[in-house]
């Protein structure tokens, strides 16, 4: 297996007395997509939470690209290409899609926020801007107001702004919340097509999104990592199984 891009090294959070992560350790691969899916309450915000640096952890370790990311505050894990998107959004409503997109771009490249560029600045921002508009299927709609997007759109651009900073490990928490049907199809699509392009850490209670994407799935229950492996050993897995029972919400039966 190639080294991995993230590793997680016997993490541990509690909030009062419940352990919501509890000894986990899990490595993510350069390239691939690897779904963090658990029962309600299971602790995979938390997770993600832990991996971004929203949350201290109590004990363990984390390590991004060979180096221990664990005591870095969450902007300089966001400097050494760690993104996270959805749940937290920064979309400035009166702002385009286009100029949104931009600021992300900027403040990728690690300048300040200014009204005022010189022109050639201008135009590398924004065709920067513009390709991670393009590969989330908004290029037609860059001057629209990101105000004035549907749902779905607002969506795809959360995950432009993600993409504009040019992450080596994307994080995205439950992208497909919210959307309708036509919505989460078009979604998914977006997504597949980034496949194998970004290394990608993904939460999501749509288990049809999840086979549909994941290359391979860790299951959470109660803080603890019961099964990591491919899609198909994770569907198989009476463990995983069992951890879903009486779950009506995402039962893995019912995904085609
Ligand atoms: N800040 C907090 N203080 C105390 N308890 C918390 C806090 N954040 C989360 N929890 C608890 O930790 C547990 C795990 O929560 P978390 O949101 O990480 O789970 P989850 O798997 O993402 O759940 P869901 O699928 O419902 O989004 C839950 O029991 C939750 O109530």
């Amino acid at each position: 297996m190639a080294e991995a891009l993230l590793s997680l090294r016997n993490l541990r959070k509690r909030f009062g007395g419940l352990a919501v992560t509890d000894d986990v350790s899990l490595d993510v691969t350069p390239g691939e997509i690897h779904a963090i899916i658990g029962p309600n309450g299971a602790g995979k915000t938390t997770l993600i939470n832990e991996i971004s640096g929203v949350l201290p952890v109590d004990a363990g370790q984390v390590f991004f690209a060979g180096r221990d990311i664990t005591a870095l505050p969450l902007h300089r894990r966001a400097r050494l290409g760690l993104a996270r998107s959805f749940q937290i959004t920064s979309v400035i409503p009166a702002f385009t899609a286009l100029e949104n997109t931009a600021l992300a771009v900027q403040a990728g490249a690690g300048s300040s926020f200014r009204f005022f560029r010189p022109a050639s600045t201008e135009q590398r921002l924004n065709q920067a801007a513009m390709a991670a508009l393009e590969a989330v299927g908004l290029g037609a709609r860059a001057q629209v107001p990101a105000g004035a997007m549907s749902h779905g759109e607002k969506r795809q651009l959360e995950l432009a702004i993600a993409l504009a900073t040019e992450p080596r490990l994307l994080l995205l928490d439950e992208p497909l919340a919210g959307a309708g049907p036509e919505e989460t199809e078009r979604l998914i699509g977006i997504l597949r097509s980034l496949r194998g392009r970004y290394t990608i850490v993904l939460v999501e209670h749509d288990m049809q999104a999840v086979f549909a994407l994941a290359d391979r799935i860790s299951v959470l229950v109660y803080g603890r990592v019961i099964a990591t492996g491919a899609t198909e050993e994770i569907r198989a897995n009476p463990e995983v199984k069992a951890a879903y029972l009486g779950e009506d919400e995402m039962t893995l039966d019912h995904v085609p």
